[in-house]
């Protein structure tokens, strides 16, 4: 039986970049992952996040995690979330990703539970290059993930090379996001203020939160 219904955030990394912690990112009233959140509960049964600092998170119903292996990046990440995850596939999300598309999760869901084969996920290239979120991840890859990790190969390329995975093509993927902001993320302030100026009128001004909660 192939199940699909968590969705995992990623939110344990250092925001070196950003220069605050991307998890405090506020447009408006609520945090963007708080957002995320929202959005994402209303297709997915279970939601995980998976952070550094738990504590942040006790006034949401979501299941949340710290990294199991630490200091090996999304990688380390996303293998906490699937050993946590109910599900057989988990869709695995940045937490500084402000487009969530409903529609084209949806798609991704549809092609995992009619593919002949049992993928091990399911991801979108962008020319030659890979998207690692915005993507399903089979709990069959945790093994391979604690392969990599013990070898120190942190690169999800890497992974996804040796196993069995079902790429979408750019093509197809920007059928649904034609300028392509569903795999858009926000690693630098500057990012921030390019994004809201972009957005104006759409989304409430942008500021950094003390804490979650
Ligand atoms: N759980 C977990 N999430 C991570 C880790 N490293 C990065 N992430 C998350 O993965 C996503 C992509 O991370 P990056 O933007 O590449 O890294 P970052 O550490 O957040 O930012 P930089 O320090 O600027 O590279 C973000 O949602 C991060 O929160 C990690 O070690 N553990």
């Amino acid at each position: 039986m192939k199940t699909t219904d968590t969705a995992i955030i990623l939110a344990g990394g250092k925001s070196t970049r950003m220069g605050f912690d991307k998890q405090l990112l506020r447009f408006g009233e609520q945090p963007l992952i708080v957002m995320q959140i929202e959005m994402l509960k209303r297709i997915f049964q279970e939601i995980i996040i998976v952070t550094n600092t738990p504590e942040q998170y006790r006034h949401q119903s979501c299941i949340v995690i710290e990294d199991e292996k630490k200091n090996f990046g999304p990688l380390g990440g996303i293998h906490a979330g699937l050993k946590a995850s109910s599900n057989q596939y988990s869709y695995v999300i940045a937490c500084d990703m402000p487009h969530i598309h409903i529609e084209y999760i949806q798609y991704m869901k549809t092609l995992i539970h009619t593919a002949e084969k049992d993928l091990e996920a399911v991801v979108t290239m962008l020319g030659e290059w890979l998207e690692p979120f915005n993507g399903f991840y089979g709990k069959y890859l945790i093994p391979k993930i604690e392969e990599k990790i013990q070898q120190k190969e942190h690169r999800i390329f890497n992974l996804l090379n040796g196993a069995e995975v079902l790429y979408i093509p750019e093509a197809i993927a920007r059928r649904f996001s034609p300028k392509w902001e569903m795999f858009m993320n926000l690693n630098t302030a500057e990012d921030v203020k390019r994004y809201a100026a972009a957005t104006e009128g759409d989304r409430p001004e942008w500021s950094v939160q003390k804490k979650l909660s």
